[in-house]
């Protein structure tokens, strides 16, 4: 470690009064702490932007500029080139040899240790996510071997693992030889990628600031001296980050589910909504997503919103009236609210006991994901007793007042 850190100095990196380490139980990897306290606000890391390892900067490289010419100028894409840059660089050799010394072996993740899940007994808040990584995967792969014969699949995959766990978004210029038919948004940034996720915890905003031409991490709030500095990967649920990072947090707030339209639409029949064709085009066209998110107090408003949606009459849909009840500002009727209340309880134990009864058949490896995401059902369930409590409770208030 020390030579990394010597080697970022060299280069013009900033990060005084931090320390990077891998204290026990050490379930992190390395992380970075605070071996000082930091106002909000304080740039804490500062490196040059010139240090971004993005698709521009591998392509300039003269090492790599007379390879991809060898191969007849086929453009890359920023995730192919970034992941053949890992693939060939040699970490005894390399300029970068510090910072790949300090780099993972190996990662946790199902893909890495070459576990092949069934889709379908994936939640579906995981199953897109899960084929896509499979398939950006077998796709690179396949292709960095057929262009460089030399490159292993392990060495591929390794690489691949380095770029998707640690590249941060960032807005690169357009670059000639680099192929953004899909967009070139991600830089491995050295020193920075050793910031571990807590999206609850995080104080650390990551940017780039292009007028001043440098990358910073800034303190979002007073950070105290012995600190663990994370920063926020997304609201990801443990699934996510199991299949994308390779951990899992212990309490994830990131957990959710997905109801999709067409399960909306089953549970609401149960629960005795009358749902016609009318009201699923007013539901496509107000385009509300129905999930469930730990997050969440209870129901969220859009979940409420389609509920309400389901419950309009006829003549309340017709010439498109739905819109002046739905998008008013003017606090829904009571009778409405204990209606959506009504229908959301029935609805919302459907869901509950469909994922519990899931979760009992899915096999060991995945059934977590399906308990993770019955005690979001459970939270959002728990929501209805509370409010019948409170209600009670004023009612008995209003009474002996
Ligand atoms: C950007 S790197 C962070 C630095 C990394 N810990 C290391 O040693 O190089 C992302 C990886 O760190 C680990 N990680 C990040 N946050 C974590 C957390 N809260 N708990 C456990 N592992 C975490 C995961 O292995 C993840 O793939």
């Amino acid at each position: 470690m020390n030579e990394f850190i010597s080697w970022c100095k060299g280069r013009g990196y900033q990060f005084d009064g931090l320390e990077i380490t891998c204290p026990p139980p050490g379930n992190c990897g390395n992380g970075i702490y605070a071996t000082t306290g930091f106002r909000t606000g304080k740039a804490f890391i500062t490196l040059p932007e010139t240090d971004m390892i993005n698709a521009a900067l591998v392509v300039d490289l003269p090492v790599y500029r007379k390879k991809l010419a060898k191969i007849g100028g086929e453009k890359l894409k920023p995730m192919e080139i970034l992941t053949m840059f890992f693939a060939f660089e040699d970490t005894e050799h390399s300029a970068w040899s510090p910072y790949l010394k300090v780099l993972p072996k190996e990662f946790n993740t199902p893909a890495f240790k070459g576990i092949d899940y069934d889709v379908n007994t994936l939640p579906l808040s995981i199953r897109k996510y899960w084929i896509d990584q499979k398939k950006e995967i077998s796709e690179i792969s396949e292709k960095l071997r057929r262009l460089f014969p030399e490159l292993s699949h392990d060495k591929i995959l390794w690489a691949w693992h380095v770029v998707n766990t640690r590249c941060i978004f960032v807005e690169n210029e357009e670059h000639d030889n680099v192929d953004n038919s899909d967009g070139d948004t991600i830089a491995v940034i050295p020193y920075v990628d050793m910031l571990n996720h807590d999206p609850e915890k995080y104080q650390g905003l990551a940017l780039h600031e292009k007028r001043n031409g440098r990358y910073v991490v800034q303190a979002k709030r007073q950070i105290q001296e012995g600190e663990q500095i994370f920063v926020c990967y997304g609201a990801h649920d443990n699934a996510r980050l199991l299949v994308e990072y390779g951990f899992t947090l212990p309490h994830n707030l990131g957990a959710k589910v997905l109801i999709p339209q067409e399960m909306l639409l089953t549970l609401a029949k149960i629960a005795g909504i009358q749902v016609t064709r009318e009201h699923e085009m007013v539901l496509e066209e107000v385009g509300l997503p129905s999930h469930l998110y730990a997050t969440d107090e209870g129901p969220s408003w859009s979940l409420r919103t389609n509920i309400r949606v389901m419950l309009l009459e006829h003549w309340q849909m017709a010439n498109g009236r739905w819109k002046k009840i739905i998008y008013s500002h003017d606090p829904i009727d009571d009778e409405v609210d204990e209606k959506i209340d009504e229908k959301l309880e029935i609805m919302l134990k459907e869901l509950r006991n469909g994922v519990a009864e899931k979760a009992k058949k899915m096999p060991t490896d995945v059934k977590w994901m399906w308990e993770e995401q019955v005690k979001v059902c459970d939270v959002a369930l728990q929501s209805f007793e509370k409010k019948e409590k409170l209600e009670e409770k004023e009612k008995l208030t209003e009474e002996y007042s």
